[in-house]
């Protein structure tokens, strides 16, 4: 089938790059040039595991290219993904300033049949905005063509992008009502049978449905890890170890072990971003949102839970104190530094007259900078902060190391090499790499989540 994905992103990219790969003719557009002059090279804008050998191969073999130009992008795809950002706009709302803008474009140079899909996360309506658009578009051209819009949200992780969308546990499609949603339901099956060979995975439903199913996916997700970090504080006050706790519940069926993990609050492009739409949403229509308030609520003060534990062992005034930090990026596996815990500690620490030296895998450049956007107009704390090149360098002469994200090959380091390299053993671990025991009994002050 031919295929146009509208913004090449992390969404848009894996998307393009995985229809290609089981024989679709895909052409990726984005409006940025830099984007796309890196993909036209053979290179890819982010890091995602597996995601570079894709798009290589899909485009040795043109299933797979790359443009700027909306008019060709309209034109090559009889099925139109929109997989733009949807940022959070200050009031906490969802901006669909570029979904719209994709659909006008769509609108203005189409000259058959299309299936719109939205891929962006949107809230409920947007696809009704969508159609609005285009037909507003065509009108003004003075031309009636049919059309369907869908809605077919992503649920991808970022770190297992191509994993999650070459084998998705399932496929959300809303259908529009009509003849021209028949058309569309009957494209969206053939498209996405490859991925379904064993199990029919797909959910047809109604539009606003697979809108609102997005939501509700990663507001629950958050509940869960606001509800373990809740439970990981009062754990430590009682004395208790919330792994322990956490491998007692994770152990009935109902409850289960994925996302338990307590830590620094969540971060990312869209757990903070949509459960804020989401409240906002319900705020529009009436609802108070009390639970999604408290899960946001949280997570925001989660993102400080080391910056207290540091402020309890060596008070409030941190100048002349040194720290080594292990991992900026949100989660491990990507460069991503979207709404990173690891950006919140950064600042506390500065800010109360701390150096930092940090090390990351993948994430050295993007914290170069977003560190240019956190400390514009305050030069002196950018220059509290300096990056290593390896994670044993970031230790030498630190007072002490502090974990933000679990990177596999921090799990098992070499704590001699950690001691002699530090000033003081001391550990402050956001993600619970390590057994307490061993640590203490290796001669380090340990401090780790909820135990
Ligand atoms: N990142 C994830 O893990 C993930 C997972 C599921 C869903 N989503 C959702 O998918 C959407 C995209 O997220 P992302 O992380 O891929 O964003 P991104 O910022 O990485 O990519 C979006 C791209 O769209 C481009 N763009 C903007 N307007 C355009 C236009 N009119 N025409 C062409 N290109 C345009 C931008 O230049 C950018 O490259 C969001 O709604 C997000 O919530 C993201
Ligand atoms: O038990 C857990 C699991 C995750 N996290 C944190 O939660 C955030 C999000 O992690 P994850 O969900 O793995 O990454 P994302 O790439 O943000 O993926 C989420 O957001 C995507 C965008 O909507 C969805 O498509 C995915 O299904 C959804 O998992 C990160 O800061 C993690 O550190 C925890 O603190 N504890």
């Amino acid at each position: 089938m031919k295929v146009t994905v509208v913004g090449s992103g992390y969404v848009g990219l894996v998307t393009g790059a995985c229809l290609a790969d089981v024989g679709n003719q895909v052409l990726c557009l984005d409006l940025d040039a830099r984007k796309i002059e890196i993909l036209n090279q053979g290179g890819i804008p982010i890091h995602e595991p597996g995601l570079l050998e894709i798009v290589q191969r899909n485009r040795l073999a043109g299933r797979l290219s790359f443009t700027t130009d909306v008019a060709a992008s309209v034109a090559h795809g009889d099925i139109q993904f929109i997989a733009v950002g949807t940022p959070p706009d200050e009031d906490g709302s969802a901006d669909l300033r570029y979904v719209v803008a994709a659909a006008r474009n769509i609108g203005k140079h189409m000259t058959g049949f299309k299936v719109i899909v939205d891929k962006s996360t949107v809230p409920v309506g947007t696809a009704d905005k969508v159609h609005a658009a285009i037909a507003d578009e065509l009108t003004q051209r003075g031309t009636a063509l049919d059309f369907a819009v869908t809605s077919n949200p992503e649920f991808l992780k970022e770190g297992a992008a191509v994993e999650d969308f070459m084998r998705p546990d399932r496929i959300v499609v809303g259908i529009p009502t009509g003849e021209v949603g028949e058309r569309a339901r009957a494209m969206m099956q053939q498209l996405y049978a490859p991925f379904q060979r064993n199990h029919d995975r797909t959910l047809f439903m109604d539009v606003r449905s697979a809108e609102l199913t997005k939501y509700a996916a990663n507001a629950m997700l958050a509940t869960r890890i606001s509800f373990m970090n809740e439970l990981a504080n009062l754990a430590e006050t009682l004395g208790a170890d919330i792994e322990l706790v956490r491998r007692g519940i994770g152990s009935d069926p109902r409850i289960g072990y994925h996302f338990l993990y307590p830590g620094t609050g969540y971060g990312g492009s869209c757990f903070p971003k949509d459960v804020k739409a989401l409240i906002r949403t319900a705020q529009e229509h009436g609802h108070a949102a009390t639970l999604l308030n408290a899960v946001e609520e949280v997570n925001d003060t989660q993102k400080s839970v080391l910056v207290r534990k540091i402020e309890k062992h060596y008070g409030n005034d941190l100048s002349g104190k040194h720290f080594a930090m292990w991992g900026l990026a949100f989660k491990p596996n990507t460069d991503d530094m979207r709404e990173a815990p690891s950006r919140v500690v950064l600042q506390a620490l500065v800010e109360r007259g701390a150096r930092v030296t940090a090390y990351d895998p993948v994430a050295m450049e993007e914290t170069n900078r977003v560190l240019e956007l956190d400390f514009a107009g305050k030069p002196a704390q950018r220059a509290a902060i300096a990056l290593a090149q390896s994670a044993q360098q970031a230790l030498e002469g630190a007072d002490a190391l502090v974990i933000m994200t679990e990177w596999s090959h921090f799990r098992s380091p070499d704590f001699a090499a950690i001691k002699a390299a530090l000033k003081a053993p001391v550990i402050f671990d956001g993600r619970n790499l390590f057994d307490p025991a061993y640590v203490r009994g290796e001669g380090f002050a340990y401090f780790a989540i909820g135990r």
